[in-house]
């Protein structure tokens, strides 16, 4: 079905103990212009949870779940998993599959939109990786995915289930990362958020409102990020009269940090400080429709 002769499960990485947590914040921030305060308080939000961010642990999940649905559908491909910002480094991934005598890898990403940090930068991190590595194979990222039912299915399903827990009149409210105004190709990324979360609200609860909103903001206060706020947005429907909020992270793909703890915790005790009945909607995770996602790529692939 394909000339490729592994997968890569190419995704952002995450400390796996309390040791981990400082030294992987520094590889994020390498070389970008983040407060040290902003370091210090996201340090924090890991320490939470004992200094492990789920990411790994679900990357490994989605491995395996890829793996299951090669197999069970005749696709004789093995998979490799790498990281951007910590182990296993991407580097050392493509040092194995060179090892292993791969010659041409497609890879799959762990983020489902164009721009510059959902998939420019992962472009840059497999140039990288290959410099590293004499005579690297070849590793192509799979197409931008967003609109693609393996995606977009599991989240109106999420979003049914979530209203379905909360009082009529519920305001859907989907959520993704903030990136700097001035980040290239953000024009791109906004129209495909705005266009999943379209899609899915008109599936999930036809005619009702919804709203577009961004979380996790890093960054000087004094740089224009995208907004609003989900916290300040909360306040605002709060203010409007809406009494309940079924939250829905289509920015992401499973439940790392950001939906762990910016939603799940800080938005929720937003939430609740308001008396707003709160639900967090499921992402994809290892949904055996997000699974088969690679597979239905490759399928299309030379
Ligand atoms: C668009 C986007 C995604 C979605 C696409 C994708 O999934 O890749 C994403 C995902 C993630 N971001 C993550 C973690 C962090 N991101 C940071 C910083 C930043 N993110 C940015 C954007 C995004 N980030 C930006 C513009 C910055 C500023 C610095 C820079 O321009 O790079 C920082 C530094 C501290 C802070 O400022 O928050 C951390 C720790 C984790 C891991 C979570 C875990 O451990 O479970 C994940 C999945
Ligand atoms: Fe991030």
């Amino acid at each position: 079905m394909t000339s490729y002769d592994a997968l890569l499960l190419l995704s952002f990485g995450g400390p796996e103990g309390p040791e981990d947590v400082i030294p992987f914040l520094e590889n994020v921030t390498r070389g970008r212009n983040i407060p040290r305060e902003r370091l210090e308080e996201v340090g924090e939000h890991y320490h939470l949870f004992g200094g492990v961010s789920p990411i790994n642990r679900l990357c490994r999940e989605l491995k395996a779940a890829i793996e299951a649905d090669f197999a069970a559908n005749g696709v004789d491909l093995p998979v490799y998993w790498g990281n951007r910002n910590w182990t296993p480094y991407l580097a050392d991934t493509v040092r194995q599959m060179k090892a292993d005598g791969i010659r041409r890898a497609a890879a799959f990403v762990t983020s489902a939109y164009s721009g510059y940090s959902t998939n420019d930068q992962y472009l840059n991190d497999i140039a990288r990786a290959r410099e590293e590595v004499p005579d690297a194979p070849e590793i192509d990222k799979l197409p931008v995915y967003c609109d693609r039912p393996g995606f977009v299915d599991p989240f109106v399903d999420a979003a049914k289930e979530a209203l379905s827990g909360l009082p009529d009149g519920a305001r859907l409210v989907f959520t993704a990362h903030s990136v700097p105004l001035s980040q290239p190709n953000r024009e791109h990324y906004v129209a495909e958020l705005e266009r999943v979360s379209r899609t899915v609200a008109d599936r999930a609860a036809p005619g009702a409102p919804w709203d577009l909103v961004y979380q996790s903001r890093s960054g000087p206060p004094t740089q224009p990020w995208l907004e609003p706020q989900i916290t300040d947005h909360l306040e605002k429907l709060h203010g409007e009269g809406v009494r309940a909020v079924a939250v829905v992270p289509v920015g992401f793909v499973s439940d790392h940090m950001e939906v762990k703890y910016d939603l799940d915790v800080e938005a929720a005790d937003r939430a609740a400080e308001l008396g707003l009945a709160f639900a967090r909607a499921a992402t994809p995770g290892t949904d055996p429709r997000f699974a088969a996602l690679p597979r239905h790529l490759l399928g299309e692939t030379p």
